[in-house]
């Protein structure tokens, strides 16, 4: 049995994490940790693996005390930067545990990720619009940046420059906020769990990849498949697919 902490495990993710470990044959709860609450090797209580579905401006100091506990971590918070990778990297890699840091653990999303950067070189215009819950605290959505960085990576290695925008007046920001030179939207709506629309345009053409999560329930498979393949990599490992065998 993988013995598992939640950490974040009161929110609308880490309780759904908990169900999920619960009803897997192969794992079990051994700590159950949400604000307030410090992380040592004590209140890990022998976890093998944490997983962390807190808030963008903690998880990266819960990140380090679960390796300082002697823990695994899959992480599905949002907020991290590349400076946050690279410090997390050093010290997974000094204390020989493994962290993976995902965006998004819906299957639906990760395969949408990759079309979209398998897309990119092929188009003249990329824009990313995610749609969300009205809960959410952060945009744009750690899925967009994803998604965004992803393409731009592959425009720049296709050899694309900026892409054609007459605009010259937006007081308003209507034109969205840039990821690495890509437009990036951000919609909250009432009813909306998680969705993203990828739109891809030539002269003549457009080809839209979306994907929606209807229900938290869509994240527990990637989750649960992080918590297993986490077990005996080291240092850093940055999305599910990295771990898919894509
Ligand atoms: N990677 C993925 O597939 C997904 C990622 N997310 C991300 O997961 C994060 C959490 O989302 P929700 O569950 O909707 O938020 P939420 O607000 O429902 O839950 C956050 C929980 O973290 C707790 N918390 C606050 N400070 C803490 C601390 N220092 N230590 C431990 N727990 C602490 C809060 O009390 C709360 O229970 C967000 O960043 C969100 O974007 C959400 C869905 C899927
Ligand atoms: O806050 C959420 O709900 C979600 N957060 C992640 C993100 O910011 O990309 C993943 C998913 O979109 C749901």
């Amino acid at each position: 049995m993988i013995r598992v902490a939640v950490t974040g495990a009161k929110g609308r993710m880490g309780s759904t994490v908990v169900q999920a470990v619960t009803d897997a044959p192969d794992m079990e709860v051994v700590a159950l940790l949400d604000a307030g609450d410090a992380i040592t090797a004590q209140s890990v209580n022998g976890a093998q693996v944490a997983v962390d579905f807190s808030v963008p401006t903690v998880t990266e100091s819960n990140v380090h005390a679960l390796i300082d506990a002697g823990v695994d971590v899959v992480v599905g918070t949002t907020g991290w930067t590349e400076e946050s990778y690279a410090r997390v990297s050093e010290h997974a890699c000094r204390a020989g545990q493994a962290v993976l840091i995902a965006p998004n653990f819906a299957m639906g999303a990760v395969l949408a990720m990759k079309f979209a950067a398998m897309a990119a070189p092929y188009f003249e215009s990329a824009e990313v619009i995610e749609m969300h819950h009205p809960g959410k605290v952060d945009a744009p959505s750690g899925t967009a940046v994803a998604t965004a960085r992803g393409m731009a990576q592959a425009r720049r290695a296709a050899g694309w420059g900026d892409m054609p925008d007459a605009t010259q007046t937006d007081e308003l920001g209507a034109r969205g906020g840039r990821v690495d030179g890509i437009p990036v939207h951000a919609v909250r709506l009432r009813g909306l769990t998680a969705s993203e629309e990828i739109l891809l345009g030539n002269e003549g053409e457009q080809l839209v990849i979306r994907t929606d999560s209807f229900d938290r329930a869509s994240f527990m498979p990637g989750v649960l498949l992080g918590v297993r393949r986490v077990i005996g990599r080291t240092g850093l490992t940055i999305g599910l697919d990295e771990v898919m065998d894509l």
